[in-house]
């Protein structure tokens, strides 16, 4: 006979990690004044993305940058968020050094909340401060009750370091994140006069001087929800970031490869240097990534995109839906060692063994051998013209040592080295006799640190390097060019 089911005993009602529950659950719990109450959630949402990013860091494999997740639909209140996780994260080893020596243990149910203590620690001992007790849940009500032993713990760290002021705790030297807000305009759905119109409305607004339908806005300037990013006209780009399709610049009607695709953003801006004419196929290996490549690819409009789903290594050259590939832009999986900054990894726990560079060491040189191999595999597909290798890296490794490698190869299939950008003055380390032709940004410029690298075949070497010079001598030509079929196209939403 079959065995009836056991009984379950009703659940408490306990504080969950997830966002939605957990504003059911404590809006029926919070009783406080209206600012007590929307401190209380933003460290509960504050605390959901922080779990998200220190689990990410703990396995080196971040699940999005703290801004992609605070930007994230789900969070509401994204600049106390924001403030909330940065400034946890920053006072985080003063906080893990304190708590258990005043008997905040992160056992039993409080291992489970353990992001929200130290969320609620921050803002009791260096935030909100006491206002953070009020009208609080579980967390804030075992905080507070050792709230005394808590203090009595930071005031004896403060003697052991020998510092007056807890604020002198954090790490000094720290990065300063203030750069520009660079916006590229979609010149599929929109036009660049317009773009400056439509955002001058909400801050001062100039043209950049290298990358054309890039806007520079001043740092800070929040965009994430505004009509223009959410309808695709304009999409939130870094300079160095726009570098990479331009310095490619296939012709409208080419067939474009673009080899590790996702999130889309060079696969859409090739789509609008292409002026929309011709055929990009956009290759990406993570499932999961494949769906947000989808999804910028339907915002920016683009109608001669093809999402190829699968391993750019996989693909055989002489495929016939591949052989008359022209253009290959190839920026594959790195250390993103360059946007480190941007990212704010400064901030994670990994931060400092990555400093000493141990940790990273083997990760750099597995990503190198994929970056190798994917280079020489873009420089055999038999129609290619023109190969770009670009990283969001600083590393010798994944940069100047990867394009060393594929030389004697690329040099057998009659490739030269052409220089992106000439008269671009920080280029390629000097490690060997043509690195001057390579292209570096650099984070202490305001900006991120990618590397570039073009390959032009020789038979159209010199034809084609006249036209890829925008910067700065051959701008105006350049711009006039592409204003002509522009403004047909343009219009206002
Ligand atoms: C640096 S990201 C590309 C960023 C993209 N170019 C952009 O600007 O939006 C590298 C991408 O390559 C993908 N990738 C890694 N290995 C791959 C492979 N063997 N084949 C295709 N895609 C790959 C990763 O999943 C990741 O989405």
């Amino acid at each position: 006979m079959a065995r009836p089911p056991p009984k379950r005993k009703p659940k408490k009602t306990m504080m969950t990690t997830t966002t939605t529950t957990t504003k059911n659950n404590n809006n029926n719990r919070f009783r406080g004044s209206a600012e007590g109450r929307s401190a209380y959630f933003a460290r509960r949402e504050a605390a959901n993305v922080l779990k998200k990013v220190l689990q990410g860091d703990a396995r080196r494999r971040a699940v999005g940058s703290i801004k992609t997740l605070v930007y994230a639909p789900s969070v509401r209140n994204k600049k106390a968020t924001f403030a909330l996780v940065c400034e946890t994260l920053k006072y985080l080893p003063v906080l893990k050094d304190i708590l258990p020596e005043a008997g905040v243990l992160m056992t039993g149910k409080w291992k489970r909340h353990q992001e929200l203590i130290y969320v609620t620690a921050y803002d009791m001992l260096f935030g909100q401060k006491s206002s953070v007790i009020e009208g609080g849940g579980p967390v804030e009500k075992y905080l507070a009750v050792r709230e005394k032993t808590i203090l009595k713990s930071l005031a004896q760290l403060l003697v052991r370091k020998k510092i007056k002021c807890p604020e002198d705790l954090v790490l000094n030297g720290q990065p300063s994140v203030v750069r520009p807000r660079y916006v590229r305009v979609n010149t599929l759905k929109y036009d660049v006069s317009s773009a400056i119109q439509e955002l001058e409305k909400i801050c001062k607004v100039k043209k950049d001087d290298v990358v054309p339908d890039l806007l520079v806005l001043p740092a800070g300037t929040d965009l994430h929800d505004h009509p223009l990013v959410v309808n695709g006209s304009v999409f939130l780009q870094g300079k160095a970031s726009s570098m990479p399709a331009f310095a490619l610049n296939p012709e409208p009607g080419w067939k474009v490869l673009d080899a590790c695709a996702a999130p889309g953003n060079k696969t859409i801006q090739l789509a609008a240097i292409m002026d929309g004419k011709g055929e990009i196929t956009a290759c990406e290996l993570n499932d999961k990534r494949v769906l947000h490549l989808k999804d910028t690819i339907k915002r920016s409009g683009a109608s001669n995109v093809t999402v190829f789903h699968g391993d750019f290594l996989g693909i055989n050259p002489k495929d016939p839906l591949f052989s008359k590939i022209q253009a290959i832009l190839l920026d594959p999986s790195c250390s993103g060692s360059g946007t480190s900054i941007e990212r704010l990894d400064h901030l994670l726990p990994s931060s400092e063994v990555n400093d000493a560079g141990k940790a990273n060491n083997d990760r750099i040189w597995k990503l190198a051998s994929f970056q190798k191999k994917a280079l020489a595999h873009a420089l055999s597909f038999p129609a290619v013209e023109r190969v770009v290798y670009s990283t969001c890296s600083l590393h010798q490794m994944e940069n100047e040592d990867v394009v060393m490698s594929a030389l004697p190869l690329a040099t057998s299939l009659n490739f030269n080295l052409v220089s992106p950008f000439p008269k671009w003055p920080h280029r390629g380390l000097p490690v060997f006799e043509g690195s001057e032709k390579l292209l570096r940004t650099d984070p202490a410029e305001g900006m991120d640190g990618f590397f570039i690298t073009l390959f032009v075949k020789k038979r159209e070497a010199k034809k084609k390097t006249r036209q890829l010079i925008p910067y700065p001598y051959k701008m105006h030509a350049w711009l006039r060019l592409h204003k002509v079929g522009r403004k047909k196209r343009g219009r206002k939403i």
